[in-house]
């Protein structure tokens, strides 16, 4: 057995440190079976801060944006155009979309849960929208005062509009899992749903760990039978880090085939009807998953990590991330 003392235990944490410092470029390895190219869906100003107590004023939303939209992301999903009784947080949606810059390449979208929504969304300029439905009869209720049926039949409405106005929309199911009323959710339903909603018209369809329970085995089961009925590459998964498992979900999901994912810069985040959820996965742990796994993005990590900080300086706390929190406080 070998005892360090003095100059040689100094010189051992010199070696520990140089050997974490080399991480910083670790060198990607491709798994086969993983895409190639995965687009990263931004959702952290409208998931992120619908959920926080703290209304952010406009003008730093527009900031945020406008910071998003020099990290090369492809798609910023801004607001949402709910009722503001429901989410005073998104009260702001119409000034906002109509404040920030938009870039070429860039896709800034918005929720819509009604024609009413969709109406005001596009008079604000939005050019791309999303509707959302649930999985859970008590969530949809909850979340939107209506049943999965009278939902599925606004998104019907707003798909037709869309459609007449050329506009793109987006599908989101919530509670693809676990529900926080209900518990376990049948997979069957979830993959019914989906197909719904794509035979409606949308591009791709967002299935969402809402309350974060997911495993990966459960996320595998539940895009089995999903992929039945919708291609895999007109999904996207969407994992709240309730109980860590976010990474490793969204792994899972790639495996499947899945190429589209969303999060939230610094893990903001969380649905105002699932109490106790944790914030979307953040954007820096995926972007850093991504490309360790020479997936290409076109996103820069440095920058959403300084929007990372950027936007949690704002709500005046620490980053939920943890690459944001590794750089902020090693460098590593
Ligand atoms: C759907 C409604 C509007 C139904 O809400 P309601 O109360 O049943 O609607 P209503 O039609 O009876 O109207 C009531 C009032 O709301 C107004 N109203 C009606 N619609 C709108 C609108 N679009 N924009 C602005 N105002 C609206 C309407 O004009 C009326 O105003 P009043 O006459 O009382 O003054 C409501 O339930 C709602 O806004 N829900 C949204 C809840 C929400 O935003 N949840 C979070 C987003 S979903 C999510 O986070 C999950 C996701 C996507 O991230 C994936 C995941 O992780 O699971």
């Amino acid at each position: 057995m070998s005892i360090i003392v003095g100059s040689s235990l100094k010189n051992s944490w010199k070696l520990i440190a140089r050997r974490l410092t080399s991480n910083r470029n670790i060198s990607s390895v491709t798994i086969a079976g993983l895409p190639s190219y995965v687009r990263v869906v931004e959702v952290g100003p409208r998931d992120g801060l619908q959920n926080e107590k703290k209304i952010v004023p406009t003008a730093a939303k527009v900031e945020f944006v406008n910071r998003l939209s020099e990290c090369g992301f492809s798609q910023i999903e801004v607001t949402s155009f709910v009722s503001p009784k429901w989410v005073p947080q998104m009260a702001d949606q119409a000034e906002l979309m109509s404040k920030i810059m938009k870039h070429n390449g860039v896709v800034y979208s918005a929720l819509t849960p009604n024609m009413k929504g969709f109406q005001t969304a596009i008079a604000a300029g939005t050019q791309e929208v999303a509707v959302f439905g649930a999985a859970s009869e008590t969530f949809s209720r909850k979340n939107t005062n209506c049943s999965i049926e009278e939902g599925l039949q606004r998104a019907h409405d707003i798909l037709l509009a869309a459609k007449e106005a050329n506009v793109r929309v987006r599908g989101y199911i919530s509670c693809t899992v676990g529900c926080p009323y209900e518990g376990n959710v049948d997979p069957v339903r979830v993959a019914q749903i989906a197909k719904t909603l794509y035979d409606m018209g949308c591009y791709e369809i967002s299935l969402a760990d809402t309350i974060g329970v997911a495993t990966p085995g459960a996320i595998k089961k539940m895009l089995a039978e999903v992929v039945k009925l919708v291609p895999a590459d007109k999904l996207g998964i969407h994992c709240h880090d309730t109980y860590g498992q976010a990474i490793a979900n969204i792994f899972a999901a790639l495996q499947m085939g899945v190429t589209a994912v969303d999060s939230s810069v610094a893990g903001l985040g969380g649905c105002p009807y699932a109490k106790g959820a944790s914030g979307n996965v953040s954007t820096e742990d995926v972007v850093y998953l991504l490309h360790g796994l020479g997936i290409k993005t076109g996103i820069n990590i440095d920058k959403v990590i300084s929007t990372g900080h950027f936007i949690s300086d704002v709500l005046q706390r620490s980053t939920q991330s943890k690459v944001g929190q590794a750089k902020a406080k090693s460098n590593l």
